[in-house]
């Protein structure tokens, strides 16, 4: 028994079925379970699995709100229910040491993180290759077995993510820092759209879309996540405030007509404190952030545009490694950007100029 031989899914939402979809991707034998049997329901005609009918498992992934994480690993080992446990949650304190007051075999639970996700939540937003080269926290315990996170190991590669075992409190504190704070500051950047004019948000261009993206996921969710991780998250956010409130002070004090330029340096500093932190996030696969060329080209705002684009680059035996789409309001045009490897440039343009297409 390799603890892989039968995965049990409880939670199928974004993530649950994300990890559903990706074991069965590889044949894995993966059983669904939810308080919510339309979840289960659409998670199993999306083929992430069949529901579950009790029996048991080699590996259970628990995939629902941090707080309602231990009493579920609590319950399916008093069923029996798997030789193994994990979950996804968010933050990692919290869970275990509620799995702890409760009573759970820690020896069998390696709590666990994917650092990858979506603003969207539910089966629907699933996707198999959701942890393509993404890292996958694994905070084993004092008890948990070594064999545990083994079987662990080979989940996360499975997946297609990269483990990294970190302590839970290094990692609280690690993704307040890389997600949490974020997408606190996310929120209260997006807030600002919640009174903003039909002008402003007529000119809004790929710079806020980028900002706010995260914003956009479930509130209750998210109060779950920060309440999880409150004292982390609040010393990030306290160091956010402070920045900001200085440059707020510099950008007023350089406005004064007494001042000239006065002040500005505070918000020079914080740009290029800025431009470093934005070098630092490492690319696919943990490496260095690798510079992709981009290469625009105006699209028709019409079904299959980007198809037909898109066999353009195939044809050309160009890998597309990213796509952005930019709309103009009230024009029939927008430009695509398509993200390729340099060396990919002139062979992609050339392929695009002889195919009638409109490169700026
Ligand atoms: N959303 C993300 O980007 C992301 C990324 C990584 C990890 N996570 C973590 O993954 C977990 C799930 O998040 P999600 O985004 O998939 O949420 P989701 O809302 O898409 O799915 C959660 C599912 O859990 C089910 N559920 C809730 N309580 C349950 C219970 N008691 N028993 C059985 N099922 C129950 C819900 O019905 C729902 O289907 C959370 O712990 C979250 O912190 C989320
Ligand atoms: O990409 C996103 O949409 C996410 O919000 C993913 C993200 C992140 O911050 O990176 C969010 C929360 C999770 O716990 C893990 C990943």
């Amino acid at each position: 028994m390799n603890g892989l031989e039968s995965v049990l899914v409880v939670g199928t939402g974004l993530i649950g079925t994300s990890v559903a979809l990706a074991l069965r991707g590889h044949d894995v034998p993966v059983h669904l379970a939810d308080r919510d049997a339309g979840a289960v329901r659409l998670a199993r005609e999306l083929g992430a699995g069949v529901e579950w009918d009790g029996r048991r498992v080699g590996l259970a992934v628990v995939a629902v709100p941090p707080h309602l994480v231990a009493e579920q690993i609590a319950r399916l080992q008093r069923e029996g229910a798997a030789r193994f446990y994990t979950d996804v949650a968010s933050v990692k304190r919290l869970p275990i040491e509620q799995a702890a007051a409760l009573g759970c075999d820690l020896g069998a639970y390696v709590p666990g993180h994917p650092l990858a996700g979506r603003e969207r939540s539910g089966p629907a937003a699933a996707r198999a290759d959701l942890f393509l080269g993404r890292p996958w926290a694994l905070c084993p315990t004092e008890e948990t077995s070594p064999d545990a996170v083994e079987v662990l190991r080979g989940l996360v590669k499975l997946c297609g993510g990269e483990a990294v075992e970190v302590g839970a409190d290094e990692h609280d504190r690690a993704v307040a820092v890389v997600s949490h704070a974020p997408h606190v500051a996310a929120s209260a950047v997006a807030a600002r759209l919640a009174e903003a004019s039909g002008t402003a948000l007529g000119l809004a261009g790929q710079g806020v879309r980028d900002v706010t993206r995260i914003a956009a996921g479930d509130p209750a969710l998210w109060t779950g996540i920060l309440s999880g991780n409150a004292l982390p998250v609040a010393d990030v956010l306290e160091a956010i405030a402070d920045d900001l409130a200085t440059a707020a002070a510099a950008l007023r004090a350089s406005a004064a007509p007494e001042d000239g330029t006065a002040g500005m340096d505070g918000v020079t500093g914080l740009l290029r404190r800025g431009v470093v932190g934005t070098t630092r996030i490492p690319g696919k696969h943990g490496g260095p952030a690798r510079a992709y060329a981009s290469v625009q080209v105006v699209i028709g705002d019409r079904p299959g545009e980007l198809a037909r684009l898109f066999q353009v680059a195939e044809a050309a035996g160009v890998n597309i490694e990213d796509v952005r789409l930019e709309h103009t309001p009230g024009l029939p045009l927008g430009a695509a950007e398509l993200q390729v490897q340099p060396e990919a440039v002139p062979a992609l343009t050339e392929a695009l100029r002889t195919g009638g297409w409109q490169l700026p």
